[in-house]
């Protein structure tokens, strides 16, 4: 790395390849030299003596395999006088020219490639630049003797700014946070929300150095911590503040398991929970709390969360009830899905609070999927339509309601995808009143068609039902008015903070 710029023809002449994900966290490691002392993808003699004995080929101690792939028909035409492949981001520009040394078959058509790498292209361009320095700026920067590093993977409240605090200043250590800024954090958040809310807390941290760091987590979380004390040696630090994920050092800086904090309501001080009388003992909240806070549109409490924190998470997570939603009832005909539905948006547009759109049965079956039957490829097409128009109607906002029979798992789950993907809530409820019920109630004459076998294919009758496991209602209309009914589900979006109350 860092030697004559390429020649033009090279360049010019070379293959192009876009990494996997996983391969493009670790050449973004590679290229800064977070991974030090790797300058490159492992070959085999180095793969083979990792996974033998925990060291390069030369003896130096590494932890765990960094391995590229490329088409067996792309290396198939490298040769001795051409070996140079431009690794290129998923938008195609290039970033790195890789000099492979070494090739071996791993899979029919796939390749296993060793070598080198550098840096070409015109750098990133991402937020907050600034804080992305390299691990030898880092080094460079830092006051002599030991460095605290500590892993924030989620936004720092007050206690673990407390057991930051407290391992510094036994260790006299000068503290060094490192963000992963290249991936949305374990709770969903944007990677630069993530970082201005650690720098929201910055003023807590005096003289704390903060850097953006392009870790990304693997599948395998003890590779993943492996790989993250190498990250976090190569930055410089010297012990490793343990965050609550898996931390293990592999011979690299000492990992300390900070005791678990409480709050003290005698004095306001954060200390360890055995040294408080349970009376004024508070625990810290747990991430689904805080969650569940911010989505109920209420700021995070002082005393657990310094307010500049507070702020950057409460702009980055609106309220629910400023949020789309895609309210989903599923059942068998005639449980009630569409009765329940109308009388529920009636009431939202009575009080205005949110615009409704109702994705009625009829008028769907109709419309947006006029000319489909009741085979399943048809009826997965159907919620297909369905689902992905109520996001679109959430993804602005909106409250869809949609009442399909849905009888398939998989239908229904890919409806809460599109619109948890387009930034909305999706409440499932199962109309679960039974068949016979249903049956009783026969509005259209339906059922007693399909008994008479005029109506293959009937749900319920002969044609599945798949009962949801994932329903956020249950709602049973048996014994129900429709008034009730109603009534249930609109307490529970109440409850939930998707809708304010009258
Ligand atoms: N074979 C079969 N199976 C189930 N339902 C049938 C069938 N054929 C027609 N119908 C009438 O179509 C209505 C259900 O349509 P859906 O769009 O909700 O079905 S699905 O979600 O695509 O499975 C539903 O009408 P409503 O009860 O008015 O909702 C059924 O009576
Ligand atoms: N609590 C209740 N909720 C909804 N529907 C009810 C209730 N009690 C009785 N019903 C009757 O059950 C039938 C349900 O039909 P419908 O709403 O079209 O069902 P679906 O849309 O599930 O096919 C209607 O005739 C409705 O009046």
């Amino acid at each position: 790395m860092g030697n004559a710029p390429l020649p033009e023809n090279v360049l010019r002449d070379a293959p192009t390849h876009t990494p996997r994900p996983p391969e493009l966290a670790d050449l973004a490691l590679l290229l800064t030299g977070a991974y030090a002392p790797l300058t490159g993808f492992l070959g085999r003699a180095d793969l083979d003596a990792v996974a033998r004995r925990g060291t390069l080929a030369d003896g130096t101690p590494w932890p765990v395999p960094v391995t590229l792939e490329l088409p067996a028909t792309l290396t198939a035409h490298l040769d001795d006088t051409r070996r140079t492949v431009i690794l290129t981001d998923p938008e195609g520009a290039p970033v790195a020219a890789l000099a492979v040394t070494d090739v071996w078959p791993v899979a029919p058509g796939v390749s296993g490639v060793g070598g080198t790498v550098r840096r070409i292209g015109d750098g990133d361009h991402r937020p907050f630049h600034r804080l992305r320095r390299t691990p030898a700026q880092v080094r460079a920067a830092l006051p002599l003797g030991r460095v605290l590093g500590v892993l924030a993977d989620r936004p720092l409240h007050r206690p673990q700014l407390a057991q930051i605090s407290h391992a510094a200043r036994t260790l006299s250590a000068h503290v060094l946070v490192m963000v992963p800024a290249d991936e949305p954090g374990p709770d969903g958040l944007a990677p630069e929300v993530l970082v201005r809310a650690v720098l929201a807390a910055g003023d807590r941290l005096p003289g704390a150095t903060v850097v953006a760091v392009p870790l990304s987590r693997r599948g395998d979380e003890i590779r993943t911590a492996l790989l993250r004390a190498k990250v976090a040696e190569a930055y410089g630090v010297t012990h490793l503040l343990s965050t609550g994920e898996a931390m293990i050092s592999g011979g690299g800086p000492r990992v300390l398991v900070p005791r678990e904090l409480a709050y003290d309501k005698r004095d306001g001080q954060w200390r360890s929970q055995e040294d408080i009388p349970p009376g004024a003992r508070r625990q810290a909240l747990r991430p689904a709390e805080i969650d569940d806070t911010l989505e109920r549109g209420f700021p995070l409490p002082e005393w657990h969360t310094p307010p500049a924190v507070a702020r950057e998470l409460g702009r980055a997570r609106p309220a629910r009830r400023h949020r789309g939603l895609v309210l989903f009832l599923t059942g068998l005909s005639g449980s009630g899905k569409s009765t329940v539905a109308r009388a529920v948006a009636d009431s939202l547009r009575e009080s205005g609070q949110r615009t409704v759109t109702l994705l009625d049965g009829d008028v769907v079956r109709r419309e947006l999927s006029a000319g489909l039957g009741f085979g399943k490829e048809d009826r997965d097409t159907n919620i297909r339509r369905i689902g992905w128009v109520a996001a679109e109607v959430a993804r602005h906002r909106g409250l869809a309601i949609c009442c399909p029979i849905a009888p398939y798992a998989a239908g229904r789950a890919g409806a809460r995808r599109m619109a948890v993907e387009a930034g909305a809530g999706f409440v499932l409820v199962w109309v679960a009143t039974p068949l016979e019920v249903c049956e009783r109630r026969d509005r259209k004459g339906m059922y007693a068609r399909a008994r008479a076998g005029q109506l293959p294919h009937f749900t319920g009758i002969d044609d599945p039902y798949e009962e949801p496991g994932d329903a956020d209602v249950v709602l049973d209309t048996t014994g129900l008015t429709v008034d009730e009914a109603a009534q249930t589900l609109l307490e529970h979006l109440i409850e939930t903070g998707w809708v304010e109350p009258a």
